[in-house]
């Protein structure tokens, strides 16, 4: 059974972030991401995710306030990591933040909304990749601290998902050791008896 569809899940992997150059997908292309990557399982239509855009001189404005943040928790910072918090979105020419919004709901719990955010982030990233384009998403520790958050323009409530860095890559991109799926599933063997 030949399809392009699980040749590409069976072989698709990240890029390295550094090696993510110019030219970044045009807006028609970044619509085209937007589109797919809402198009995603969402319990009860909350539409609980939203994507911020860092593209431009903004990912230098961003680097800056990122490395007074680090120095205010940290202190005076060595120069290599000083410049690696300066560089942390301008290493590649696009990077989408996929932004949980979680959405007061008497019956479904937060934790679906997270999985619904991971799941744009997925779609994000595969149709980037279907468009030509290398991706790779990290959090890093800005996502985990509020004036990080802050800073890359999230409300208090929102969670950050991922920043998914994007941009033309001459591939193939290294392997990793993968699980070996056999181990990964079972027939039901009744409840769990601890
Ligand atoms: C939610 C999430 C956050 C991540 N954050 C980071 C991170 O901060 N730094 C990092 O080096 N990798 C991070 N990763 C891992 C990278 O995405 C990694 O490059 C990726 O898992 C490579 O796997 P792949 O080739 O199957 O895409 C994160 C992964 C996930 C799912």
């Amino acid at each position: 059974m030949a399809s392009p569809i699980i040749d590409f899940l069976l072989t698709r992997n990240s890029a390295p972030i550094p090696d993510l150059k110019e030219p970044a997908p045009s807006d028609a292309e970044i619509a085209t991401m937007i589109a797919a990557a809402s198009r995603v399982p969402d319990h009860g239509r909350l539409e609980p995710w939203r994507f911020i855009l860092y593209r431009g001189e903004a990912r230098v404005e961003i680097g800056k306030k990122l490395a007074a943040l680090a120095e205010q928790r940290e202190g005076p910072l060595p120069e290599g990591r000083r410049n690696q918090e300066l560089a942390r979105f301008s290493r590649a020419p696009l990077v989408i933040g996929v932004v949980s919004v979680p959405r007061e709901n008497p019956k479904i719990p937060q934790w679906e909304m997270f999985l619904s955010g991971g799941m744009a982030a997925m779609n994000l990233m595969i149709s980037a990749n279907a468009l030509g384009y290398g991706t790779n998403m990290i959090s890093n520790w800005y996502s985990d601290v509020p004036e990080g958050r802050a800073i890359l323009g999230l409300s208090p409530q929102e969670r950050v998902i991922g920043f998914v860095h994007i941009g033309s890559y001459q591939g193939p991109a290294p392997e990793r050791p993968r699980p070996d799926p056999a181990k990964l599933y079972a027939d039901y063997a009744g409840p769990w008896a601890g």
